[in-house]
């Protein structure tokens, strides 16, 4: 069976993601693409505010992509970040960062932000997506007990909704699941089908 979006854009399509989420998500979505990755430096100017980061990131993505696109190619990039109390967690560099993200989050709401850019030799355009997420109170052992299991070093926030931590932690989630995930589906579905 030909792919549903590969029949509707006629465009080859190139996600420039690391994240098996991602690859997995698009993947779902039945469109048929390549992964190319390229290095880029995610560090976010001090003056930013929150709420722009992930937009911010995902352009950069895109923008620093070294090949340039041919007439028939569409390149997506994406990134998410957790908010928490005005404060922006990335990934963490440490079990200690991880155990203080975690902690921070514990008995709390926080905003997911997944901002989803697409670009062709053209255009370019970034759409976003936030979600709240409250998790019950976690105790230290619970979170150690992730931490040391799951190794959540490549993860915003430091948790994977759909991992243990999300499974006995997580309360209740407003806006999509798949947007914490890092990929909302429903966004890019739609932007692909209108390109
Ligand atoms: C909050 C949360 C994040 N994540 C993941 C999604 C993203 O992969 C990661 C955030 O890091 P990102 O910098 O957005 O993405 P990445 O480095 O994994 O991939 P790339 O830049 O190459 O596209 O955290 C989950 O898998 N589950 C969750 O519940």
């Amino acid at each position: 069976m030909e792919p549903f979006l590969t029949k509707l854009t006629g465009k080859r399509i190139i996600l420039a993601s690391n994240s098996p989420r991602r690859q997995e998500l698009l993947k779902a979505l039945g469109v048929d693409f390549e992964v190319k990755v390229h290095p880029v430096d995610e560090t976010v100017p001090t003056d930013l505010p929150a709420e722009y980061a992930a937009a911010y990131l995902s352009k950069l993505k895109a923008d620093s992509f070294p090949v340039p696109l041919g007439e028939n190619q569409i390149l997506i990039t994406a990134d998410t970040i957790v908010i928490v109390k005005g404060r922006i967690l990335g990934k963490p560099n440490s079990e200690l960062e991880a155990f203080e993200m975690i902690k921070s989050l514990s008995g709390a709401t926080h905003t997911v932000m997944t901002a989803v850019t697409f670009k062709d030799s053209k255009r370019q355009i970034t759409v976003e997506d936030e979600a709240r997420v409250s998790f019950r109170f976690l105790e230290e052992d619970e979170i150690w007990y992730y931490i040391r299991n799951f190794k959540p070093f490549d993860k915003a926030g430091a948790y994977g909704i759909q991992e243990w931590i999300g499974f006995v932690g997580v309360t209740s989630i407003e806006g999509s699941y798949f947007t914490v995930m890092g990929f909302p589906q429903h966004l890019v579905y739609q932007q692909l089908k209108k390109w």
